[in-house]
């Protein structure tokens, strides 16, 4: 076919050249008229019809769902006939995916018919200025079939491929873990707004250190999440839904999130917000994730500006002093300005959030952690907002048991009662726990380990307790300075 192909538009771009060399030596009109038969010729007498699936879709905002669903149909029938393909290792190391590198062409069939595929990408020109900065190759897949045929290939030919190609894409995903590059690396519209690695964290909600009714809870509210798109359709509501992980460092808010990540099978995008410039880059950003996602934004308090709340209270007591002195107010209202337009404000988060945006693309999770829930502003974690609330507290003996099976794997033990005693009387993080009850040399079995803990516990809690005095007798001295 390729052959038969080529002659024939080898014929017509020698008429096509002949004609536009000397065509300016026509008549205006006559050159127009001559233009318009010789392309209803060229139509004519080409049996074939193109069709070319761009990477990225007329939306320019996403990329297409299509190319990638050719890219992987192709992956598999390409590699029969391609002489020239790309591979890639997925799953593990388990599998290579092979698929057509740029410029090869292939041959499929379908109920008897046959169509061609090629690959080509359209090289960036430096002289244009377009959406895309004229920087990004574009890349597609172009297939061709006789217009005999147009019925099959348009109806059903297309829709099979496009199964076929998601099938394939489930197959062989791997879960990723997403952190935004620093906005100043962004390049036009090239993809590098998020830069990714497998995601391969190990924590599951059989590791978590949890009581087992709080971790039930959560396991039972998501799963309720991953499967209810009806219900989400039906009430009206973007298919999303907000956690809100607090609690003091090393609690297991991060481990949470892996978990959550491995129950659902979804991609983790983890946000670092002091590296976006505005509001508009973080729109820009949460558009080019995909769904089955959780979005994650960790220590909140640190990384977000609560600039409307601490504005407000600044202008309070400001605004005397600026009355009495014009020059400092207008360099007051210049630096302001120049840190609203250069943050993402509590105001963009929440548009983020709760915006049409979020609609699109499919399930979401977003998830915000901070070690300190008291100095979040209201308005973001709000119920409707953030859905969920989850305390990750200090290790109770409930999720001590949970880390003993994991780490020493011990289910019970005599010690456990004076463990059980010296736990209700402290307070240790999951994370320090699990460090003591690591074994850290050949000598070191579970036993010492589980000594090592109860002498851990004792040592915090004879901290604890003296610096509770220290504050009381601070508490006394400074009672005593008010009065005097
Ligand atoms: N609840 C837990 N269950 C199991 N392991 C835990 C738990 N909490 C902490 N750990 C252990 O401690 C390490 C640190 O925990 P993690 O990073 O999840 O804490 P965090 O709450 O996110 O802390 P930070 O507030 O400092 O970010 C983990 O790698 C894990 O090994
Ligand atoms: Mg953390």
């Amino acid at each position: 076919m390729w052959t038969e192909l080529s002659a024939t538009i080898s014929s017509l771009a020698v008429a096509f050249f002949v004609f536009d060399k000397y065509s300016h030596c026509l008549p205006y009109i006559l050159r127009g008229y001559l233009e318009r038969n010789f392309r209803k010729l060229v139509n004519f007498v080409n049996p074939y019809v193109e069709i070319t699936f761009l990477e990225y879709t007329g939306e320019r905002l996403k990329r297409g769902n299509a190319f990638f669903a050719i890219q992987n149909y192709l992956s598999t029938s390409s590699t029969e006939n391609a002489r020239r393909l790309k591979a890639d290792v997925v799953n593990d190391s388990q599998s290579v995916v092979l698929s057509m590198q740029e410029h090869e062409e292939v041959t499929d069939v379908y109920k008897g018919v046959n169509v061609w595929w090629a690959s080509g990408k359209i090289l960036p020109q430096s002289t244009t200025i377009s959406f895309y900065n004229g920087t990004e190759e574009k890349r597609y897949y172009m297939l061709t079939f006789d217009k005999h045929n147009r019925e099959i290939i348009t109806k059903s030919y297309l829709e099979h491929v496009l199964r076929e190609g998601k099938e394939i894409a489930v197959k062989n995903r791997r879960r990723m873990l997403y952190t935004n590059n620093p906005s100043k690396d962004w390049h036009g519209w090239k993809p590098t707004k998020w830069g990714n690695i497998v995601f391969e964290h190990p924590s599951t909600f059989n590791t978590l250190a949890m009581e087992a009714q709080k971790k039930d809870e959560i396991k039972n509210d998501l799963i309720k999440f991953s499967k209810g798109k009806d219900y989400y359709a039906n009430i009206g509501k973007a298919w999303k839904r907000g956690y809100l992980l607090h609690g003091p460092p090393g609690t297991g808010k991060s481990s949470m999130i892996a978990a959550m990540a491995n129950l659902l099978d979804y991609d983790v995008y983890d946000i670092e917000l002091t590296t976006i410039k505005d509001n508009s880059e973080l729109r820009k950003l949460l558009i080019e994730t995909k769904g089955k996602s959780i979005i994650v934004i960790e220590d909140i308090d640190c990384s977000l500006d609560l600039t409307g709340q601490r504005k407000k209270r600044k202008e309070k007591d400001d605004d005397e002093a600026d009355k009495e002195n014009p020059i400092s107010k207008l360099k007051k209202e210049a630096e302001e300005e120049q840190e609203s337009g250069s943050k993402v404000t509590l105001s963009g988060l929440l548009n983020v959030i709760d915006g049409i945006w979020s609609a699109c693309g499919g399930e979401r999770i977003i998830i915000f952690t901070t070690n300190y829930v008291d100095k979040l502003d209201p308005a973001l974690i709000r119920r409707g907002r953030m859905d969920k609330h989850i305390e990750m507290s200090y290790c109770c003996f409930e999720a001590f048991k949970v880390l003993a099976k994991n780490y020493l794997d011990i289910e019970s033990h005599e010690l456990f009662g004076k463990i059980k005693e010296v736990f209700a009387e402290t307070k240790m993080s999951p994370a320090e726990v699990a460090d003591i009850l690591m074994p850290k040399s050949e000598e070191q079995n579970g036993e010492t380990c589980l000594k090592n803990l109860i002498a851990g516990l004792e040592a915090s809690k004879e901290e604890a307790g003296k610096k509770s005095e220290a504050a009381a007798m601070l508490k006394t001295k400074d009672g005593v300075v008010t009065e005097g």
